[in-house]
């Protein structure tokens, strides 16, 4: 777990690494971009330095008898063009090369984030919260080149205007830099506090998302209606909303302040220079042209300055937020895995050795010492009471995460021992929570196997396994149906073609239809295939799902024991353990959890009659 006082303190070292790895991504996207960024920057900062000069030579020449300024004149129409038309290509080059690197950041940022092979970071809210600010950070990559460039920008006119400002006094050169140093550093500090912030309240977002999404979820919509708990749910989104307003009030009037005191230094600044330039001209120490040379120098320095503090501080504040994609792109994964190797074809079967998990060392134990053999080609089934652990232990067999202690062994080789996607490709799963993904019927099936999505043959093999294919063929574009309204506009709501809504069962068979298509693998594992069925579908399913499991090694959980009797092997999970195992009869006879489980629900259907 990442702690979040850590991720506060993001010092130099990770600032500087964070604007390299900005730069080089945008450099890798757009070169082009980057060039023509720097030269366009370049352009603008000398075109108002040149427009002064140029103002200055006009004025002076008009003030003496033979003064020819056409050719000054056309100087400052090219000029003031030049000052005109260059923000605008460079608005348009900064888009551009934005644009490309953001591309380039979220496809790498969404990779890495695969990188991750288990579970854990998911679970982990600091991790969560800078998943997002990491989303966030990537979509303006580009934005940091532009910091970049708005500070060169400043400096370029600066180093212009202070320039032109030392000739005339050097004296006022060194009151407008020195007045610049607190403008600065203030806004430095502003900026980093503004972060500060934006990171306290992440948490606060992520609750208010929570509560807006479930507010406008069509899932949650019944229960909402039925408890009456929109009202309830409303007011807690808008405690959150409104304690990340204050915490962004409170840091916006900092910001005035601090800005307003910083206007009134730069006021006073600008007006002494003015009495000063005034004073001299009135002597006869300056020109005409020197005395609109010190105004548009004053205003020059003063607004290079101010680009130059503007960019600078929103390149630090953008780099804190880019820092957060650094680290999650960084992040080492949450299990240590191999590269090389392959999960070869079962031959033995699969034993769980002494296996203890936890889901964290502040949590109980959920597994603590359970020793189970599936052996290949037998089917086994795993029944136990709620929260018993049955769905953890599968987790563990698909690497999700490591045992605490003890070891899981693929024919003799410890699961850490193999790559997880080789390990994966060789299991095929019903999960108890599975997906409902909103894309077509064929698409839906067609998950579990990529290739699949090609073969319509098989996606129909599996769905009639399913037993789904009726239902999908009569949908009014059969498999290539969309199971979702979300993509659809008003004008195409009443248009059933456009896309349909399963049931909860339908749903369920799809997933199985999921699993189905992903044939050939070495282990099936059925968590609650047939939880949402009707009792006849259910049997339905049963009886194709042991079909299916005949000679084939697979892993059944479920409540319901008469879909479970027929397994080659039944184990009982109990108190963290392998309580008992053994087929049906074995375990009837023995007389201990499971006989007393099954009775149970035997009698319940027995009362019945
Ligand atoms: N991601 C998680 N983080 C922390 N604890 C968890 C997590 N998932 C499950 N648990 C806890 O682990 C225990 C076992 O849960 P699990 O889902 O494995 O039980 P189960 O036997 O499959 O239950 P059921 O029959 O209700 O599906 C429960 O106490 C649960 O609260």
């Amino acid at each position: 777990m990442i702690a979040r006082g850590a991720i506060r303190r993001s010092g130099i070292r990770e600032l500087t690494s964070a604007a390299a790895a900005a730069l080089s991504l945008t450099w890798r996207s757009a070169p082009g971009g980057v060039i023509g960024q720097v030269i366009m920057t370049v352009a603008e900062a000398a075109a108002p330095v040149a427009t002064a000069w140029l103002t200055k030579s006009v004025l002076d020449r008009l003030a003496t008898p033979d003064g020819a300024v056409a050719g000054l004149a056309l100087g400052l129409a090219a000029a003031g063009l030049a000052a005109a038309a260059l923000p605008g290509i460079g608005r348009y080059l900064r888009a551009q090369t934005g644009r490309r690197a953001g591309v380039e950041a979220t496809d790498r940022l969404f990779a890495e984030a695969e990188r991750q092979v288990g579970l854990r970071r998911f679970e982990d809210p600091v991790f969560l919260d800078r998943l997002r600010l990491a989303q966030e950070g990537a979509g303006t990559t580009g934005d940091l080149v532009n910091g970049i460039c708005g500070s060169l920008h400043g400096i370029l006119s600066l180093a212009g205007f202070v320039g032109s400002l030392l000739i005339l006094s050097p004296a006022m050169t060194a009151l407008v830099v020195l007045a610049a140093v607190p403008v600065l550093v203030a806004e430095l500090l502003l900026s980093r506090r503004r972060a500060a912030v934006q990171w306290d309240i992440e948490p606060i977002h992520r609750r208010e998302f929570f509560y807006g999404r479930l507010l406008t979820d069509v899932q949650a919509a019944t229960e909402i209606r039925l408890f009456g708990i929109g009202a309830f749910l409303r007011a807690r989104m808008m405690a959150d909303r409104r304690e990340a307003n204050a915490a962004e009030t409170r840091m916006d009037r900092r910001e005035l302040v601090a800005q307003g005191g910083l206007t009134a230094l730069s006021a006073v600044v600008s007006g002494t220079g003015l009495w000063w330039a005034i004073t001299a001209a009135r002597g006869g120490s300056l020109s005409v042209g020197d005395v609109a040379m010190f105004v548009a120098a004053v205003g020059g320095v003063q607004a290079g300055l101010n680009t130059l503090i503007s960019s600078v501080a929103s390149a630090h504040q953008r780099l804190l937020t880019f820092s957060h994609y650094v680290a999650v792109t960084r992040a080492e994964p949450d299990l240590p895995s191999v590269d090389e190797g392959t999960a070869l074809a079962l031959s033995r079967g699969i034993q769980l050795q002494d296996v203890w998990f936890r889901y964290s060392d502040d949590h109980p134990w959920v597994l603590s010492g359970v020793d189970l053999t599936v052996p290949q080609g037998r089917s086994v089934a795993l029944v136990g009471l709620n929260g018993a652990g049955k769905s953890t232990l599968i987790k563990l067999l698909c690497r999700m995460y490591d045992p605490t202690r003890g070891r899981i062994l693929w024919d003799g080789v410890d699961l850490r021992d193999i790559p997880p996607a080789a390990l994966r490709e060789r299991i095929s799963a019903v999960f108890q929570d599975h997906m409902n993904y909103d894309m077509t019927a064929a698409e839906n099936i067609g998950l579990g196997d990529l290739p699949a999505l090609g073969d319509p043959a098989r996606l129909k093999e599996a769905a009639v396994r399913a037993g789904v294919h009726e239902t999908l063929s009569e949908l009014p574009r059969g498999y290539d149906t969309l199971l979702t309204r979300i993509f659809f506009s008003e004008a195409d709501k009443g248009n059933a073609e456009t896309g349909v809504v399963l049931s909860g069962g339908q749903w369920q068979r799809l997933a199985l239809a999921r699993a189905l298509v992903r044939d050939g693998r070495d282990l099936m594992i059925l968590d609650e295939p047939s939880s949402g069925l009707d009792p006849e579908a259910e049997h339905e399913v049963h009886t194709r799902i042991r079909e299916h499991r005949a000679r084939r090694t697979s892993l059944l959980i479920s409540h319901r024991l008469s879909a479970v009797r027929d397994a080659d092997l039944i184990a009982v999970l109990h108190d963290g353990r392998i309580a008992e195992q053994g087929p049906h009869e074995a375990l009837m006879e023995a007389d201990g959890h499971y006989a007393r489980l099954f009775r149970l629900q035997a009698a319940g259907y027995q009362e019945a009659r």
